[in-house]
């Protein structure tokens, strides 16, 4: 079974804190020594003292309590330093973490509503830093002082201790049964808080357009309406304290009867002394009736609200999980957009607004259109490098997400319009997508896009590019990048403005030799040449793209005309 991500939480904040909580829990056993003792020596002081008639014994009993209450006091004094070595540390770790959690997070909401979440998780991470300290100052003391009461009363009369116990374990077992539902009402409570300072620094973010409006009573209705909520969340907690009375009933007042009502028995039958029976009052009213009291009552609603706000915590510091990396294998190199959509943030007007497309295997498309209307963009969401907010890319009607990635990244290439050179040789260059590519490959390639008299001037495929690429021009350098794709297992080639630098001529013979080499071809079109070559064209103007041939395109869209009018003047 694990542990709820609260306890978990709660539990990784505290692991750096051991040793500080073991010396706590060591001066709390000293600490709860006087009541363990009070007890018996009040029996004794009782029994051998004052009923024997020999006060001097019973005040010498009365003695040792006192000298163990000053030891006691001692303990608490060193229970301090303990308990803010244990509880301030938690405080800075626990701010780091659910900060740096609520910031990613930020992404994914307005700017306003997740500032006052971000203010909402610090202040809860401080509360619960006060919480963890009550507890372990109060709560602590109050539990260790009745079991150490439990324990003397065990001593003194098993069976009175047997039958405590039970109506204790019995008040427990009743608190226990109501907690879950408090948790859910307390929770319930803390989200409506963190709705109220949503809602409120919206609202007061746009007030000057609240006021321009004359929409007041509206934005007033807005707040009004979740603070309505919270209070209806406060009123349902409030009603489920009422399991306090038998809590308090059985635990406090059901013991104190019992000792009364068995003295006589326990007296008779054994052998119960009246110290003893004085010291079992002395256990209960001293060490067990405020433990559960303070339990039940401000411990009860500590705890809950430890409970609550770490559970809150634990799910903003919850990192969403990784989906798995996909297995499929693609048998075809079509490849689809159904209605995507892509923006660069949740707050940015979307680049790509419901695109679809079908581009079927074998197919050359050229993506044309005015700067700035998403062409790059398209090219990255087709090759995987960027995921759509909303629908879907397909190859081989896999979605891409779905695909194994080695897969994917070998079987779509993407060449953008800055060609990457590096330090080698030439052969390395080109056979960077295909190590395994054999001389007469490397021929082919260098051939068909234009390479060859390239390879020639360098002195052959050994010859070597130094860093950064030397004295080649950027021309050149597009060359060897399309030959380099050319050679790639890729099925799906995609050339982002990867032609930029070269001349007309030898574009047309680089696209279509990338063209006819098999597989899928799209092109981001430098040139509207590039749009005459391709089988179809996708325009990209405004919020619908158009789809068509470069023909029926011109006159289709006044856009795709005058960019070829343009062109060719
Ligand atoms: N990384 C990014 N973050 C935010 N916005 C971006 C990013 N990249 C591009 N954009 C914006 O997205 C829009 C489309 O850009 P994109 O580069 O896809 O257009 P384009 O049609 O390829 O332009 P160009 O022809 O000038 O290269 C532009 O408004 C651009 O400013």
């Amino acid at each position: 079974m694990t542990a709820p991500p609260a306890a978990r939480l709660l539990h990784r904040h505290l692991r750096g804190q051991w040793p500080a909580m073991r010396r706590l829990s060591a001066w709390s056993v000293v600490e709860s020594l006087p009541m363990f003792a009070s007890g018996l020596l009040l029996a004794r002081a009782v029994d051998h003292g004052f009923l024997a008639g020999r006060t001097m014994t019973g005040l010498g009993w009365l003695a040792v309590l006192a000298a163990l209450y000053a030891v006691g006091a001692v303990a608490t004094g060193r229970v301090y330093p303990w308990l803010a070595a244990t509880v301030e540390p938690l405080r800075d770790s626990l701010v780091t973490e659910v900060v740096a959690a609520a910031l990613r997070r930020m992404a994914d909401q307005a700017p306003d509503a997740a500032g006052a979440s971000v203010s909402q998780v610090t202040e809860q991470a401080e509360a619960v830093r006060a919480l963890v300290g009550t507890a372990l100052r109060n709560v602590r003391q109050l539990v260790s002082a009745g079991a150490a009461a439990l324990v003397g009363l065990a001593l003194l009369s098993p069976l009175l201790a047997l039958v405590i116990c039970l109506s204790v374990a019995l008040a427990l077992g009743v608190y226990a049964a109501f907690v879950s539902l408090q948790i859910r009402r307390y929770r319930a409570v803390i989200r409506q808080a963190e709705r109220i300072g949503e809602v409120a620094a919206t609202v007061v973010h746009g007030v000057r357009d609240v006021a321009a409006c004359a929409a007041e009573d509206r934005a007033a209705a807005a707040v009004g309406e979740v603070v309505d909520t919270q209070a209806e969340a406060l009123r349902a907690y409030a009603r489920t304290r009422w399991v306090r009375l038998p809590v308090l009933a059985l635990g406090v007042h059901l013991p104190l009867l019992a000792l009364l009502v068995l003295s006589p028995y326990l007296t008779a039958h054994h052998g119960l002394t009246a110290g003893q029976i004085a010291g079992g009052a002395g256990y209960l009213v001293t060490g067990l009736q405020p433990g559960i009291t303070v339990l039940v009552d401000a411990g009860g609603t500590l705890l809950l609200s430890l409970a609550v706000v770490l559970g809150r915590l634990a799910e903003v510091c919850a990192v969403p999980e990784e989906p798995p990396p996909g297995t499929a294998t693609a048998e075809s190199s079509g490849i689809e957009a159904e209605h995507v959509t892509f923006a660069y943030s949740p707050r940015a007007a979307p680049v790509i607004e419901d695109l679809s497309l079908h581009v079927p295997e074998g197919t050359h498309l050229a993506v044309v259109g005015p700067s700035g209307t998403g062409k790059s963009t398209l090219a990255n969401l087709l090759a995987g490098l960027l995921e759509p907010r909303k629908g879907k890319i397909t190859l081989g009607k896999v979605p891409l997400p779905h695909l194994d990635p080695a897969h994917l990244r070998s079987s779509i290439a993407l060449i953008p319009q800055e060609s990457y050179v590096f330090a080698g040789t030439l052969r390395d260059n080109l056979t960077y997508l295909n190590p395994e590519a054999a001389a007469p490959a490397l021929e082919e390639a260098a051939a068909a896009v234009g390479l060859s008299e390239l390879v020639d001037r360098l002195g052959g495929y050994e010859s070597d590019i130094p860093p950064g690429g030397g004295d080649l021009s950027q021309g050149e350098r597009q060359l060897i990048t399309l030959a380099r794709a050319y050679l790639s297992p890729a099925r799906v080639i995609v050339l982002d403005e990867a032609t930029s630098h070269l001349d007309p001529a030898t574009e047309a013979r680089a696209e279509e030799a990338l063209a006819t080499r098999g597989g899928t071809l799209i092109v981001i079109a430098h040139r509207m040449t590039s749009a005459e070559r391709a089988h179809q064209v996708l325009l990209l103007d405004g919020p619908v793209p158009l789809l068509g041939t470069h023909e029926t395109l011109q006159t289709r869209s006044r856009t795709y005309a005058d960019l070829v009018g343009h062109w060719h003047t």
